[in-house]
């Protein structure tokens, strides 16, 4: 039996993403799309300006937006997916898990809450459990869960596997790519022939997201991983594809080669949408780059390169598909996760 999924903020560029990826899911099935008011009632087709490399599928075209509300959402629909904005999001999720809905959310809001599992399955899977205290401390049965953001996803699962030689510090500079700012978040006049070097918040949810994922969970909660974490981020005229710098430091000397040899073993899971070697790295010092490896592992694997020792540490280059592997993606693959945890 499929399980019946939605979308909440639907006509949005991760929203599209969403129903690019749910297309031909093997167990999702979409049954409803949502956005504001001023889409409600038109067709997908109308509603949506439409911004995806493939056209809208045409079961999708002729559904009828709905109102993001508990109420409009039919009840055999199973599991939720929220790319709202994130202040719309904290004041309209609660209400979808008091009425008992799971919702996969990879909108920023409650990231960091105590009480609400922030996963990527491939590293922190176990996270899932804080689900118990959630529903405990919060009295819903409904159950929310987030993906990090995706500057930090991007670096995480290269961190997760400097982890064996004990990690204390990192530092992390970006080239973050104008889709991650939304449609018309940045103006072609800002940023052809330029570069951004802020965007607000992404450092410090780079610097938190990255302790609680790599932190350990307890049975009551989750204790933050101990390393240093700086990050300075910078928007760059790339259209998909974060690239990231990273600086790191172990308590046990790891040479290039072994680190590499760390990064490789990392595998994927047995998830429709996990790739089967989460990361790839590569040799060429020139790689990876966005516009090549971005698609790699169809937007969910991430690329390592460049990887060299420094008089503290180690050195390299980690990309991945911000709006795929960073975005609609993650969220999608916690929705498996969830569905085979049985949390569905
Ligand atoms: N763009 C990216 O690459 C990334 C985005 N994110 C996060 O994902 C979320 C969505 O981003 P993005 O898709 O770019 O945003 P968009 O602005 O493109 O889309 C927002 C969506 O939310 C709907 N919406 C807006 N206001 C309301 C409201 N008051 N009530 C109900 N629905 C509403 C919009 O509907 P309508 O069309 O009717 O206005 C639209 O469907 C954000 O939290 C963002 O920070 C995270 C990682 C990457
Ligand atoms: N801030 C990210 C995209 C984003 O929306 O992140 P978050 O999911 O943390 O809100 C970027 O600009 O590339």
């Amino acid at each position: 039996m499929p399980v019946r999924v939605g979308i909440l903020g639907a006509t949005g560029a991760v929203g599209q993403r969403f129903i690019q990826l749910l297309d031909d899911h093997p167990t999702f099935e979409l049954a409803t799309v949502t956005a504001s008011e001023a889409s409600a009632g038109k067709t997908y087709r109308e509603a949506a300006k439409w911004r995806v490399n493939t056209q809208i599928p045409d079961d999708v075209a002729e559904m009828t937006v709905g109102e993001t509300a508990p109420s409009a959402v039919p009840d055999d629909v199973d599991l939720l997916f929220s790319s709202l904005p994130s202040g719309v999001a904290r004041e309209v999720e609660p209400a979808f898990l008091e009425a008992g809905y799971v919702v996969s959310s990879n909108s920023s809001n409650d990231r960091m809450a105590e009480d609400v599992p922030l996963t990527i399955p491939e590293i922190n899977p176990g996270h899932l459990d804080l689900i118990e205290i959630q529903r405990d401390e919060r009295g819903w049965d409904g159950a929310l869960v987030k993906n990090p953001n995706c500057s930090t996803i991007t670096m995480v699962p290269t961190l997760a596997a400097l982890d064996e030689f004990g990690l204390e510090s990192v530092q992390v500079s970006t080239l973050q790519a104008v889709s991650g700012a939304g449609y018309s978040g940045v103006t072609s006049m800002e940023i052809i022939d330029n570069a951004i070097p802020h965007i607000g918040g992404e450092e410090e949810k780079m610097e938190t997201e990255s302790r609680k994922l790599l932190g350990e969970f307890d049975g009551t909660g989750i204790d933050l991983h101990g390393m240093d974490v700086a990050a300075s981020c910078n928007r760059v005229p790339t259209l998909d594809g974060h690239l990231e710098n990273v600086f790191a430091e172990t308590a046990e000397d790891a040479s290039p080669a072994e680190a590499a040899e760390a990064m490789r073993a990392s595998s994927g899971v047995d998830l429709p949408s996990s790739p089967e070697q989460l990361i790839h790295v590569f040799e060429d010092f020139e790689r990876p780059q966005p516009r090549m490896d971005r698609g790699r592992g169809d937007g969910m694997q991430i690329s390592a390169g460049g990887l060299q020792e420094t008089t503290d540490g180690l050195k390299y280059n980690c990309l991945a598909h911000n709006t795929i592997r960073g975005a609609a993606g993650a969220s999608l693959l916690n929705g498996e996760l969830l569905v085979a945890d049985g949390w569905v």
